[in-house]
């Protein structure tokens, strides 16, 4: 197959940041986005209904004239979060989810949550109004080796609390074990999960073999191949609770490139390149617009984009850098050949 058309696809999964970083973040976004969930994990944190009615302004100010491209703002849930503030985040209609960060879990995750059950009467609120819970899924004790604080949070975690109010709907975010996708196969139609191009693509022999490589350390981290062919296997299977969420997190080249480098693979500038590209190493092409462009909207109840983008076969080089406010970011695939483009 040389070219595909398919409904335009959504991000479940979007970190922008902020001010002047928005002017490369949001065009490279909206270039074929209609949608995208936008990380609240800002310093400080988007938590009130008034912060996120700001950051939309913000996002719509950097968004190209004639884009629809359309921003689905969160808040960050800290241990005071009440269900006041859920309550004035639907009221608000612009909220459409709460992400829960463990504290401490990932970048700017500082002020997150200490222990969920702190924050039930906020979760069970949730819950009434139809708000989806966001989950960064890891543990984030001394003792949990990093590559095993996500098949330990599904256990500790996750489980308990799916069990616990029965009618929270919860996208585990950013899955990377074998364990989460079994996990989420295994819940009740409420749970979903985002998978990432670079989970996909890659495993920690990318990222650790003939030397270390700071542009694909992410959070949760890259694990061994058996993890990714479980995440391959998911994407594919036409199974409408995974679906498309890049966890696109630009951090600028000397954040990354330095002895203790944040988290985060930019990958917004080629989003759906990349997947194309996974999708078709696995002989599924045909499965790639149900995962980007369908259950995403079936999920949130939202309705699909009504046009379509049309993705072409045709090899292109990754640019080495890219700007980012006064500064460079690094993509994911930098000086790399592209297989595919988006017409
Ligand atoms: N994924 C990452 O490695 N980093 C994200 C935070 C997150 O999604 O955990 C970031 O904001 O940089
Ligand atoms: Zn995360
Ligand atoms: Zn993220």
């Amino acid at each position: 197959m040389n070219e595909l058309t398919i409904t335009r696809p959504d991000d479940w999964h979007l970190h922008l940041r902020d001010n002047e970083f928005l002017t490369q973040t949001v065009p490279a976004s909206a270039r074929y986005f209609g949608r995208a969930i936008i990380m609240p994990n800002l310093v400080p944190p988007v938590t009130t209904m008034e912060d996120a009615i700001a950051y939309k302004a913000r996002i719509s100010k950097a968004t190209p004239s004639g884009s629809s491209f359309k921003p689905l703002m969160t808040l960050y849930l800290t241990d005071n979060t009440s269900p006041k503030d859920i309550q004035n985040a639907v009221d608000s209609g612009v909220v459409v989810a709460c992400k829960l960060y463990p504290a401490g879990a990932t970048t700017n995750s500082d002020s997150g949550v200490t222990n969920i059950g702190k924050i039930k009467p906020t979760l069970e609120k949730m819950a009434e109004v139809g708000l989806p819970l966001l989950i960064h899924g890891e543990v984030t004790t001394d003792d949990i080796d990093i590559f095993d604080r996500e098949k330990v949070f599904v256990e500790s975690t996750l489980e308990p609390l799916v069990e616990s109010i029965p009618t929270l709907k919860i996208v585990v975010e950013h899955i990377t074990t074998k364990q989460a996708v079994e996990f989420v196969m295994n819940a009740p139609e409420r749970v979903a999960a985002t998978i990432t191009p670079h989970h996909l693509l890659y495993n920690r022999n990318h990222m650790l073999v003939g030397g270390i490589r700071p542009h694909f350390y992410c959070l949760p981290i890259l694990k061994r191949n058996e993890h990714q062919q479980a995440l391959q296997q998911a994407a594919i299977s036409g199974n409408p609770k995974f679906f498309l969420g890049t966890d696109s997190a630009p951090h600028a080249q000397d954040k990354k490139e330095t002895a203790c480098g944040c988290a985060g693979c930019y990958s917004a500038f080629a989003a759906i390149e990349l997947y194309a590209e996974a999708f078709e190493a696995l002989g599924a092409l045909d499965k790639l617009e149900g995962f980007a462009s369908h259950f995403g909207p079936g999920f949130y109840g939202l309705p699909r984009n009504t046009d379509t983008i049309t993705l072409v076969k045709s090899e292109w080089q990754a640019p080495e850098t890219l700007a980012f406010g006064d500064t460079d970011v690094i993509p994911l695939r930098a000086g790399t050949k592209l297989d595919w483009q988006v017409a």
